[in-house]
């Protein structure tokens, strides 16, 4: 199967663990090229355990996983660096380094992943920043833009690389209702550019605002909500 046609995410009969302790059992779930898909469940459900899982920063006991082509279940810790290239991932908690400008924010996380031409380096940043509708924000610091504004920042910086899939754990918790809104058309505008979204969610009137395939955290399974 090549890659444009194989799923982005494949997880079999896997166990979700924190350290010693079942989070989730028996997940089975497949997302496509291109799909949005919510996931849902109640506060230690286990949403963030399984989206680490999924960039390995949880180790996969049992079962099996197929993420953006690597096999989970047999992954060598030097391959996880290009695992996480390959996704883009967003947290609540905004995370761009205080001391330094949005653009140097995103070089910053360019020249780690081998970039090394100045200018393809600056209209890499331009068109990230353009995307997420902060076109003319290079020059700014972390403390000068709002908390929609950071949130945008961050995305941008998980798109550096072009990755398949954006992986969202909550990325709109720390927001008012209006600028999480738009937060949310960012995604759907990346999602329309065939970007894959997986995003963990609190936010009930996104899903009815945004209706899309929705995976729901309960009682130690993940269902089809
Ligand atoms: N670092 C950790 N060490 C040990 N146990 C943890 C750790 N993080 C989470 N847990 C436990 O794992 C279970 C699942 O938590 P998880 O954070 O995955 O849930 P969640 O659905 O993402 O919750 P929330 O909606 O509050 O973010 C909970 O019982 C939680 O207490």
């Amino acid at each position: 199967m090549t890659e444009s046609t194989e799923p982005i995410i494949i997880l079999d009969r896997a166990d979700i663990y924190q350290g010693e302790r079942p989070v989730l059992n028996d997940v089975h779930f497949e997302i496509k090229n291109g799909e949005f898909v919510y996931m849902i469940g109640r506060t230690g459900s286990g949403k963030s355990s399984l989206l680490k899982t999924l960039y390995a920063d949880l180790w996969l006991h049992t079962g099996s996983a197929k993420v953006v082509g690597y096999e989970l279940h047999n992954i060598k810790r030097s391959d996880i660096p290009f695992l996480r290239r390959k996704i883009g991932i967003v947290f609540q908690d905004f995370q761009l380094l205080s001391d330094r400008s949005v653009e140097d924010n995103l070089s910053f996380v360019l020249k780690a992943t081998g970039w090394d031409d100045k200018g393809k380096i600056s209209k890499r940043i331009a068109e990230v920043l353009m995307q997420v509708g902060l076109g003319t924000a290079q020059k700014r610091m972390p403390h000068q833009l709002s908390g929609g504004e950071q949130q945008r920042v961050v995305i941008a910086r998980a798109m550096l690389n072009e990755p398949r899939i954006l992986i969202a754990d909550e990325p709109t918790g720390n927001l008012d209702p209006e600028v999480a809104e738009q937060i949310m058309q960012v995604f759907k505008t990346i999602n329309n550019a065939g970007v894959a979204i997986l995003m963990a969610t609190h936010n009930h009137e996104f899903l009815r605002k945004f209706p899309a395939r929705v995976l729901k955290c309960e009682n130690g399974s993940v269902i089809e909500g």
